[in-house]
């Protein structure tokens, strides 16, 4: 037990696949499939200790919650649907920037006089009443569907619980309105629906995971914390730039309050000579470099980093605050 691997688990198929690989393939983490193609279970190049684990979305949500799989990407819909108590189960410890989706409510678009879940309150209270029948909701997503219903007071309704094409279930008759995920739209408007103006039930994304209820040995620990490293190393570098530039001695008193106006570090300290070497983030980069203008810096260079290694990062530091 206390020699047991970090168990990571990714989307082997769906439209989180490749953007799960890219993504760390860009923290410098390669998945090698072992034996042949078709199998299930892969290893990170270079990182010991980590089994990687190749099962769909949903299975992920699964294996965090039951404590099966150590770290996992999935989407937060996922998360917040298939685990009840899910902060107590998971942790996020951060969102990836893709597989962005929309979980909404939404009508024929020719119920033209409902635009809202006080509306939709009214038209169910109103098929009851008159033709003694349930408002009739299809859904892959019925706990958040549940959830979202009760808070806006909403109890008159019956879920029908759909496993596909949910969005074809008012024209096929199986139900008058969806609880669906959406991204572009598309398949909204080819059935002819629109979402309700309050019927935003969560903005999801994919997500790195930790599951609280897997075994976190010092050995899955030490695996996942050179894995959060690299990726939070990753991002770092992405997000910040070096600002090199030559500059009279006698001026660099000016330098420490254009760092700290800026929250730019010097990394070298005070120059000693006439290079001047600062890190900042990349929204602040042409302030810097006009700020070093105004004091008589030279030959201004700006520059980006593939990794950029912290003495310590949020991600880890998220993921020994609750499972170390
Ligand atoms: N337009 C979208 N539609 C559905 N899911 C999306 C979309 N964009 C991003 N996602 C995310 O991808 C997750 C699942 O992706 P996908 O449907 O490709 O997986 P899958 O393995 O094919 O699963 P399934 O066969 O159950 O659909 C969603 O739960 C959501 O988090
Ligand atoms: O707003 P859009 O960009 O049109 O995307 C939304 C559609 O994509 C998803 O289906 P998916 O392709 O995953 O098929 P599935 O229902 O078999 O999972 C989702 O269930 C919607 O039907
Ligand atoms: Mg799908």
């Amino acid at each position: 037990m206390t020699d047991s691997p970090l168990i990571l688990a990714v989307p082997s198929k769906g439209r989180l696949q490749e953007n799960a690989a890219a993504f760390f393939a860009r923290a410098g983490l390669v998945f090698s499939q072992s034996r042949g193609a078709l199998d299930y279970r892969g290893t990170l190049t270079g990182v010991p200790d980590v089994e990687v684990a190749f099962v769909s979305a949903s299975e992920i949500v699964s294996q965090l919650a039951s404590g099966a799989a150590h770290l996992g990407i999935t989407g937060e819909d996922l998360i917040r649907e298939q685990i009840p108590d899910a902060d107590d189960a998971v942790e996020l410890l951060t969102p990836l920037g893709f597989g962005y989706a929309n979980v909404i409510v939404a009508v024929p678009q020719a119920w033209i006089d409902v635009r809202t879940m006080a509306d939709l309150d009214e038209v169910a209270a109103d098929m009851r009443a008159r033709h003694g029948r349930k408002l009739r909701v299809a859904t892959k997503y019925v706990n958040l569907t549940r959830r979202f219903f009760a808070e806006r007071g909403i109890s008159d309704y019956l879920i029908v619980e759909s496993l596909g094409a949910t969005e074809g279930a008012p024209g096929a008759g199986s139900a008058e309105i969806v609880v669906d995920i959406t991204t572009t739209g598309a398949t909204l408007k080819a059935n002819a629906l629109k979402i309700l103006d309050d019927g935003l039930i969560l903005r999801s994304e994919a997500n790195l995971v930790a599951s609280a209820r897997a075994a976190w040995t010092d050995k899955a620990l030490k695996a996942a914390t050179a894995v959060l490293t690299r990726i939070a190393a990753e991002e770092e570098a992405r997000t910040s730039r070096e600002v090199r530039a030559a500059l009279d001695p006698s001026r660099v008193s000016g330098l420490s309050s254009l760092a700290q106006q800026f929250g730019a570090s010097l990394p070298f300290g005070q120059p000693t000579g006439r290079e001047v070497v600062l890190h900042c983030k990349v929204s602040t980069v042409f302030e810097i470099v006009a700020g070093l203008q105004a004091i008589g810096a030279q030959d201004i260079t700006v520059r980006t980093f593939d990794y950029l290694f912290r003495p310590t990062n949020a991600l880890t530091e998220r993921l020994l605050g609750r499972m170390g």
